[in-house]
């Protein structure tokens, strides 16, 4: 049994603690607002980020960070990406031991275009991006609270810690993967929250499973191309945080990003819709990144560059799917095929 905090108490940060309820560790769930801490110590509940699910009295909240860390042995950051470097800061002025840290966030930074654990090991000076761990996968929160059967893939530069989150988080319903790439794990779990926005559009302007498929196909092409430009393995993209994430975020309705999709496809203003979800759409920060990346690294990603057309420069949704369904012709194994064909066959 280990002693852990969850550094977020949003609907994911609190599924993980219930998972890690589940594995008999002692849980300290941090959140930065003392009523929601006071909820969930009193009533067992987060009604705002996780509807209906008892949390497990064994789950303590914490509003004071020195408490909620002291003596921990591994700390799970969980907050939305925009919040990654305020909450680090504080965690280092905090943290007296050396911990491990684990991170479940899905997001890249725009304008400097770091990942998570980048921005992580700049801001906690003691830890290298090396030892950092990310968690990753398709695994909505509000199936994971219910230990309806889901599966993830934990992934570090150093191979102890990965398998020390492996045991951290495994059970019988929440199966935890491997791996060594963490370049294409957290960019997959980044770059398919842009996806499943697009997604979200199709099915708001009343398109089929046609076209959700489409998007969805073509979508993982353009996320493998701009991955392994940087230096991902193009077989990450075929695992659980790639085509896996990508399956779960585009097609559920629990999907953040699906649902403010859906919402700009029937004609909803982004800052209406952002409003009304009143939670992390991960989607919308990451398509500015992932524009930037493909110009910077001159990949080609038509249907990010329609997205962001849409969600910034108010480009009507229809002409951006007319624009995609009309560019020169082409031969269509260009992309992950390809890659993986010149990477296996020479
Ligand atoms: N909800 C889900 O099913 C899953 C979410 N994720 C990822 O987990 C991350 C967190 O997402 P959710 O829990 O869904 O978000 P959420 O919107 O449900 O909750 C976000 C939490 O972060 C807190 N927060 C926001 N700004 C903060 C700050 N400056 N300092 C401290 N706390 C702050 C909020 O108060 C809230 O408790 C995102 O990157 C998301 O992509 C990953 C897998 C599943
Ligand atoms: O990453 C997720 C599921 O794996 C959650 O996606 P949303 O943020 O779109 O809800």
């Amino acid at each position: 049994m280990e002693k852990v905090a969850v550094i977020g108490a949003g609907s994911w940060g609190t599924a993980l603690s219930i998972v890690l309820a589940d594995n008999d560790h002692e849980v300290r769930l941090w959140t930065h607002r003392i009523e929601q801490a006071e909820a969930i110590n009193n009533l067992h509940r987060n009604e705002k980020y996780l509807k209906n699910v008892e949390i497990p009295k064994q789950i303590r909240a914490y509003h004071d960070l020195s408490e909620a860390v002291d003596g921990v042995s591994a700390v799970i950051v969980v907050v939305p990406t925009k919040a990654i470097r305020d909450v680090c800061k504080q965690l280092q002025a905090v943290l007296k031991q050396k911990v491990t840290i684990i991170h479940a966030t899905k997001g890249i930074e725009p304008v400097t275009l770091k990942r998570v654990s980048q921005l992580i090991a700049e801001e906690m000076e003691q830890y290298t991006e090396e030892e950092i761990v990310v968690l990753s996968g398709p695994s909505h929160a509000e199936e994971v609270a219910l230990r309806q059967p889901t599966t993830v893939t934990v992934s570090s530069k150093d191979a102890k810690n990965a398998s020390y989150a492996q045991d951290l988080f495994i059970n019988d319903a929440f199966r935890v993967y491997t791996s060594p790439d963490i370049l294409g794990i957290e960019l997959g779990g980044a770059l398919k929250n842009i996806i499943a926005l697009g997604a979200g559009i199709s099915d708001g302007l009343g398109y089929g499973d046609n076209a959700k498929a489409a998007l969805i196909t073509r979508g993982l092409a353009e996320i493998a191309r701009l991955g392994t430009s940087l230096g991902a393995n193009p077989l990450s993209f075929l695992g659980l945080p790639g085509v896996g994430d990508l399956i779960v975020t585009c097609t559920s309705v629990h999907s953040r990003n699906w649902r403010a999709g859906n919402l700009l496809g029937k004609g909803y203003k982004l800052d209406d819709v952002l409003e009304q979800m009143g939670m992390a759409v991960e989607g919308v920060r990451t398509v500015k990144a992932a524009y930037q990346f493909a110009e910077e690294q001159d990949v080609e990603m038509p249907i990010t560059k329609g997205i962001y057309q849409i969600l910034f420069e108010e480009e009507n949704p229809k002409k951006v799917v007319e624009q995609l369904m009309s560019r020169t012709k082409r031969e269509e194994m260009d992309d992950l095929a390809a890659l993986l064909n010149e990477r296996y066959t020479q």
